[in-house]
């Protein structure tokens, strides 16, 4: 294929110097900078643990689940969503979109290549980047080494699962949101939401459709919204309201509105965050929930409110007002984090929770130290992402043009790699 660079056959251990960038994640985020070096005619490689594209939306979400904001808001760079995309597209959608959008540019992931280690060789001037691969036939670990690495292995790359006392007691399924589909399979059962975020919220509403009894456990408490309001999506009146006015003042509007539309949430047992839903997005990363049914099933008593777990035992769950009741299931839609300090030997632009510090590479330029660059690491969605990878393409496709080196493949011919930091 013509500017992909392809791994080539040697025999292991092999370190396979590439022309142009490494990018870990065949994400949107990935794709989107791959098709940007495309279209400035640099060759890329990317890395991707999962046997295809977009790993998340493929494998790792419900059935059920659609674009919670406008499609205007989720297209990633160079080609828009086809016209007859509704304003909300199903995740099947959004896949169809972003296959026909690899194809497009002619990206082909390395697929089944877990990244486990990338350290920067400063002799060399090249990050070295480590894979292990899935496949029996190659399991041996491969190096790529580039001057250029891009991280785009996304913010849910690992599920968020919580420690509680006696979790491993509870004799009824328990499952992270992320392996949940429907609640056809619960239909009749008890079932215990753990988190009451976009994902807890839409998978009790899809268990109380499929005549399930879903109780959700709220820790903190959120922001629900109603994702739209006088006929347009709250998202984008919200993103209109912030060219004109301030966060506060705009999240001071949204929950004017929301609280006519949907009423008191506090009054369900639903706490607001004291920071506004845009304002607390911005400085923790902590999304409203965009409501697209779960909240008049709150209203109804057929989704129960229940409080923080204290414990869980055989045939339930203990609350922290001591409360305890008995459950056949349990959905831990607790979240995600990144896995990035797992492999990154960086320590510069990721904190050791997997957030970078700063926008990446810097908040002023987008020429990263050593040729590392971070993309869709903002928490604030796929248009950003997009932008980023715009840019972050750009940079490195500047650099390229004027330090152009053949690839070529050179078993043995870097060092050897220091041993791992200790811990
Ligand atoms: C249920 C759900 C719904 C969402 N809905 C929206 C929405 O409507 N709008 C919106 O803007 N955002 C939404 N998001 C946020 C989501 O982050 C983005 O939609 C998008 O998936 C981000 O793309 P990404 O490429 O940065 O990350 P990802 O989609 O997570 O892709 C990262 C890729 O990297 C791969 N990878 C990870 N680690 C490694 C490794 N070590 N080595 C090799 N490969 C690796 C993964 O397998 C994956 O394919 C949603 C998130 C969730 C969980
Ligand atoms: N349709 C769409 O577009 C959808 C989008 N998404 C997006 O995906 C991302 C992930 O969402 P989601 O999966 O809901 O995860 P979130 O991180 O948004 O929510 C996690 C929830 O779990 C709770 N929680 C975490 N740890 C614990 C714990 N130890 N004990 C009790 N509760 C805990 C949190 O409570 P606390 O606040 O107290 O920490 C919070 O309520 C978000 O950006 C979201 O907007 C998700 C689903 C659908
Ligand atoms: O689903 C998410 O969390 C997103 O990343 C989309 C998004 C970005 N900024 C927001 C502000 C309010 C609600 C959703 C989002």
């Amino acid at each position: 294929m013509q500017g992909q660079q392809q791994a080539g056959h040697n025999p292991s251990p092999a370190c396979i110097v590439l022309d142009g960038p490494i990018i870990v994640g065949a994400g949107p985020s990935g794709l989107a900078v791959a098709a940007t070096l495309r279209q400035h005619s640099v060759p890329f490689t990317i890395l991707e643990r999962s046997g295809d594209i977009a790993d998340l939306w493929t494998n790792r979400t419900y059935d059920r689940l659609h674009l919670h904001i406008p499609k205007g808001f989720c297209e990633l760079p160079h080609v828009g969503f086809p016209p007859d995309f509704p304003t909300y597209p199903t995740k099947h959608d959004f896949l169809r979109y972003l296959h026909s959008y690899a194809s497009r540019f002619a990206i082909a992931p390395q697929l089944g290549r877990s990244v486990t280690r990338a350290w920067y060789d400063a002799p060399a001037s090249l990050w070295r980047v480590t894979t292990t691969s899935a496949a029996a036939s190659s399991a041996a670990a491969t190096e790529y080494a580039s001057p250029w690495l891009v991280v785009a292995s996304g913010e849910n790359a690992e599920v968020v699962v919580p420690k509680v006392k006696g979790r491993e007691t509870f004799a009824g399924e328990a499952l992270h949101s992320s392996e949940y589909r429907s609640g056809e399979r619960f239909r009749g059962m008890r079932v215990l939401v753990v988190g009451c975020g976009n994902s807890g919220m839409e998978m009790c509403l899809d268990l109380g459709e499929h005549g399930a009894m879903p109780f959700m456990s709220v820790r903190s408490g959120v922001h629900v919204l109603p994702r739209e309001m006088f006929g347009a999506s709250t998202f984008g009146i919200a993103m209109k309201l912030l060219r004109w006015l301030p966060i506060q003042m705009v999240d001071r509007f949204l929950l004017l509105v929301a609280k006519m539309i949907l009423g008191d949430t506090e009054k369900y047992g639903l706490k607001r965050p004291k920071l506004g839903p845009l304002e607390i997005k911005n400085i923790t990363g902590k999304s409203p929930v965009l409501d697209v049914g779960a909240w008049s099933l709150i209203k109804s008593g057929n989704i129960k409110i229940v409080p923080e777990v204290e414990s869980f035992s055989g045939n339930g769950a203990r609350f922290v007002d001591g409360n305890e009741m008995a459950f056949d299931a349990v959905i831990f839609a607790t979240g995600y984090r990144s896995n990035v300090p797992s492999w990154l030997q960086d320590g510069e632009l990721f904190t050791d929770n997997g957030k970078p510090r700063a926008r990446c590479p810097s908040s002023s330029s987008w020429s990263g130290p050593n040729g590392l660059y971070c993309v869709g690491f903002s928490g604030r969605g796929l248009l950003v992402s997009g932008a980023e990878a715009l840019m972050a393409a750009a940079d490195i496709a500047g650099r390229w043009l004027q330090a152009p080196i053949s690839p070529r493949c050179c078993m043995h011919a870097l060092p050897p790699p220091p041993p791992p930091p200790p811990g």
